[in-house]
């Protein structure tokens, strides 16, 4: 259960604390925010409202506690990171159960997202020993005119107080990606997780409690971002943001300072469907790729574009199963679930009946009960429909049919977002031609978008993001370089 057992010193009556200094805390703001539960509309837990002077006060402990973490060896690090990785598994259950109940996610994939976070902090663990275990080592007759009197030592030293902000749709392991790289690189690290979500972050934090990280190295300030957003972002205290989310992050982009940014943002990742493609294949990945937890996913399937000549078998295969999708509520594990919000669900709903109004053809009839909106299908979409664009996060997918695999890359190409998408064929070279022309961070062929697995590069071009993720490059943005240049009073060569 939440809140009981070894994180019953996380909540205060019912209202759970913030984090700071390394203790749990009631925040002097008096001032609380209700998660409400998307399934029932009803508040469900309260988080505290952190004051900004509790913001200032963290942001000092994170400072002083990262100059003593920078001096902690590579190897005792990991240790610790293993620890709350081990914990993080172990107490899977009452973080599931937050995660059910505050963003509606299926139980069995609030379990899944917890253990892939163990397993996430588990490598970023040891991918860091050996990355930040090594350096560069460079000689100086290497360039023209110089003799060899210079040695160059450098290596990756951390960048001081990180900000993490994760989204509501994996609150824990979009802030493990974030935490993980940060402390690995001898980083302080400072959470402000998603208001919904917020509950599942703090069960989180607190594994890294119990593993015994030092004071004051990992804070989480909860509060509506929309309050205390900017202030932290714009804290001088704050040395990288590392941002999840939508176009919140291009207004953080503009005022955060001189410092590295790292924001993975929305996207409306396409499927290109060539004649050749195994339409059982695509139909299986357009399902799960557009409505797994309910389409509230960056990288989910946003818009399938498909070759004329088949687009009508693709879609009575997608209609098949889309009809077997269970929906309902996440205790239930059912395929669709509750938007996380009302304002969400209002949102996708105009998105639709834009497309009703411009002559798109229903699949399925629209319906929706509170944040619960049934699985719809609209083919013949086209450009001058809101939903050929826009990024509904929701479990509402627009077929635009082509004549032409030029016309798919256009539309793809044309789109603000570049994160990621897909192509289906049989033909390796078409399909590494038809990747290298779309104009998205990653492509995926023959299989539907996905972030995972963790290790692997990730990034968005365009509005979808700065930067890349991926546990080595998250390692490695999250440090800067160091030179120490050793000059020899004459020149000297290995003579071999
Ligand atoms: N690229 C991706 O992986 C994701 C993209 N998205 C996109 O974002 C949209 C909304 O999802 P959502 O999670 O609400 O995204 P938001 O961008 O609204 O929120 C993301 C995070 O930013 C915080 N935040 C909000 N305002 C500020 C601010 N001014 N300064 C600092 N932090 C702030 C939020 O906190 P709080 O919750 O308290 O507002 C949350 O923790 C989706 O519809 C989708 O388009 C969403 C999830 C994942
Ligand atoms: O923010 C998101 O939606 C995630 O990055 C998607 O991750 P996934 O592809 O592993 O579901």
């Amino acid at each position: 259960m939440a809140g009981t057992g070894v994180f019953e010193e996380i909540i205060d009556g019912d209202v759970y604390k913030y984090y700071s200094e390394g203790e749990w805390k009631n925040s002097s703001s008096g001032k609380t925010v209700a998660i409400i539960n998307p399934t029932t509309r009803k508040p469900h837990f309260k988080v505290q409202a952190c004051s900004q002077e509790e913001v200032n006060k963290i942001m000092e402990s994170a400072k002083v506690a990262q100059k003593a973490w920078a001096r902690t060896p590579l190897w005792k690090r990991a240790e610790l990171l293993h620890k709350a990785a081990a914990l993080l598994k172990e107490h899977r259950a009452p973080i599931a159960e937050c995660l059910v109940k505050e963003i509606a996610k299926p139980a069995k994939d609030a379990v899944i997202e917890v253990v892939r976070s163990g397993d996430l902090i588990s490598y970023t663990a040891e991918e860091g020993v050996r990355l930040l275990g090594e350096g560069k080592f460079l000689v100086s007759d290497s360039f023209p005119g110089n003799e060899r009197t210079k040695y160059c030592l450098t290596s990756k030293i951390p960048l001081g107080v990180v900000l993490a902000i994760p989204p509501f749709n994996y609150p824990v392991n979009l802030a493990v990606s974030k935490i993980g790289p940060a402390l690995i690189a001898g980083n302080s690290l400072v959470l402000k997780p998603p208001t919904q979500g917020a509950v599942a972050a703090l069960h989180m934090v607190h594994c890294f409690h119990l593993a015994g990280f030092p004071k004051g190295l990992i804070s989480c300030v909860t509060g509506k971002g929309s309050e205390i957003g900017d202030f932290l972002t714009m804290h001088p205290g704050v040395n990288c943001i590392s941002f999840t989310g939508g176009d919140t992050g291009v207004a953080i982009s503009k005022k955060a300072g001189m410092i590295p940014l790292q924001m993975e943002l929305g996207g409306k990742d396409a499927c290109i469907v060539l004649e050749d493609a195994d339409l059982d294949l695509v139909a299986a990945n357009i399902v799960k790729g557009g409505f797994s937890y309910s389409g509230q996913r960056c990288t989910a399937v946003k818009v399938v574009l498909v070759m004329e000549s088949i687009a009508d078998a693709l879609v009575e295969k997608v209609n098949a199963k889309i009809a077997k999708l269970t929906v309902g509520p996440p205790e239930d594990d059912s395929d669709i679930t509750p938007v996380v919000t009302e304002s969400s669900a209002n949102f996708i709903e105009g998105l639709v009946m834009d497309a009703k109004e411009r002559g798109a053809t229903f699949c399925q009839e629209y319906k929706r009960e509170g944040n619960l909106i049934w699985p719809l299908l609209l083919d013949h979409v086209r450009p001058d429909m809101r939903i050929a664009w826009e990024e509904p996060f929701g479990p509402v997918l627009p077929v635009i049919r082509i004549n032409a695999i030029e016309e798919g890359i256009h539309h793809c190409n044309a789109s603000n977002f570049g994160l990621q998408g897909c192509v289906f064929t049989r033909d390796i070279v078409k399909a590494i031609m038809i990747s290298d022309a779309m104009e998205t961070g990653t492509v995926q062929i023959n299989s539907a978008p996905a972030r995972g697995p963790d290790h692997f590069p990730f990034q968005g071009l365009k509005d979808s993001g700065i930067g890349s993720q991926g546990i080595t490059n998250s390692i490695n943005m999250m440090t800067k370089i160091k030179s120490t240049v050793i000059n020899l009073p004459s020149p000297s060569y290995t003579m071999g």
